[in-house]
């Protein structure tokens, strides 16, 4: 049993009346990884997290969870807990009988035990006695995660848990995941932002229109990236044109297409980052300094944008 994958999905689809909302995904989820799901709106991420947390149920193919096949009822598999569109809470209850309440609902033993310590593992003990309705959207985020703890589950899902967390909010909610993960729980998770899956997922899954487009390390991702625009500073702009135009896989691009983006003094260049290295050297040789160079987009970001198709980023993605 301990060796089953958390998740093993085979040509999972979903149909919502006419529109095809998954359409023939895969996805392998060993125990203790953190795996993301990542994709434009609309892209399947929150119906896949569903069928996971058993609100719905696949039209076909074959979904296992934690070894067991999933039928056609609808509940919520032994050892599974998590939250899609938000965590379902008590606004009227303090945090504390928010998780107390769920405790009863599910049976609990030592369940005052149960929720201390879920409470303390996403930083909220200090507000435990406080009613939810006065918390704010990240630390409602935190509460849905500590509720979706209180069972200790072997896969943990869990929609945007980002969603609306400040930096201490995302590094709190961070490092409890990776701590379940540690131990082995496996957490499937989607988020909007390139920059939360690459400091926690081992893995992503790329979604576009209901299909998987990509599927592994991140590294990997951000090795597809290929050709960037990078945008240079330098101590004399003047001179720079002529050495990028030594260098055969590099390109110029034209200034005014991201002059509202930045400071009319940087240049902007297209090409792979080998082309990059010549750049920097030969503008050191030839006496110009460079201040600043940096990619446009970031090269995860990147990736996502042409794995997608999407010509904007992802929402509120991360360049950050
Ligand atoms: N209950 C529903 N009834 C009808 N259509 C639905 C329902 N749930 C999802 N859909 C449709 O299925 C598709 C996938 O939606 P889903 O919410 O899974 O995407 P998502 O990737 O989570 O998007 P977002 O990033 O906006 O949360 C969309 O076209 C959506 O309109």
């Amino acid at each position: 049993m301990r060796s089953s994958p958390a998740v093993r999905a085979r040509g999972i689809t979903k149909f919502f009346d006419e529109v095809i909302a998954l359409d023939g995904v895969d996805l392998d989820v060993p125990a203790g990884q953190v795996h993301g799901l990542v994709g434009p709106n609309g892209a399947g991420k929150t119906t896949l997290l569903g069928l996971l947390l058993g609100l719905a149920a696949p039209d076909s193919g074959a979904l296992q969870i934690l070894g067991a096949p999933v039928g056609r009822s609808l509940s919520v598999p032994d050892g599974v807990a998590g939250f899609v569109d938000g965590p379902g809470l008590y606004p009227g209850l303090t945090a504390r009988r928010n998780l107390a309440a769920l405790a009863a609902l599910r049976g609990l033993d030592r369940a005052d035990a149960h929720v201390g310590e879920a409470l303390e593992q996403v930083g909220l003990t200090d507000v435990a006695d406080d009613r939810v309705q006065g918390f704010s959207l990240g630390m409602r985020q935190r509460l849905g995660v500590a509720a979706a703890l209180l069972t200790r589950p072997r896969l943990l899902v869990l929609d945007e848990p980002a969603n609306g967390l400040d930096p201490a909010g995302t590094r709190q909610v961070h490092r409890v995941i990776t701590d379940v993960a540690a131990e082995g729980t496996a957490v499937v998770l989607s988020s909007h932002r390139m920059d939360d899956l690459a400091a926690l997922c081992a893995q992503v899954s790329i979604l576009a229109a209901g299909r998987v487009v990509f599927s592994g390390p991140v590294r990997k991702l951000a090795a597809e990236s290929g050709e960037l625009d990078y945008r240079v500073v330098v101590s004399d702009p003047a001179a720079a044109p002529t050495v990028v135009s030594q260098i055969p896989d590099l390109r110029l691009l034209p200034g005014r297409d991201f002059g509202a983006r930045y400071d009319s003094e940087a240049l902007v260049v297209r090409g792979p980052v080998t082309a990059l290295d010549q750049l920097v050297a030969r503008l050191v040789r030839a006496d110009v300094a460079v201040r600043e160079l940096a990619p446009v987009v970031a090269p995860l970001e990147a990736a996502f944008l042409a794995l997608t198709g999407s010509t904007a980023e992802p929402s509120d993605a991360g360049s950050r």
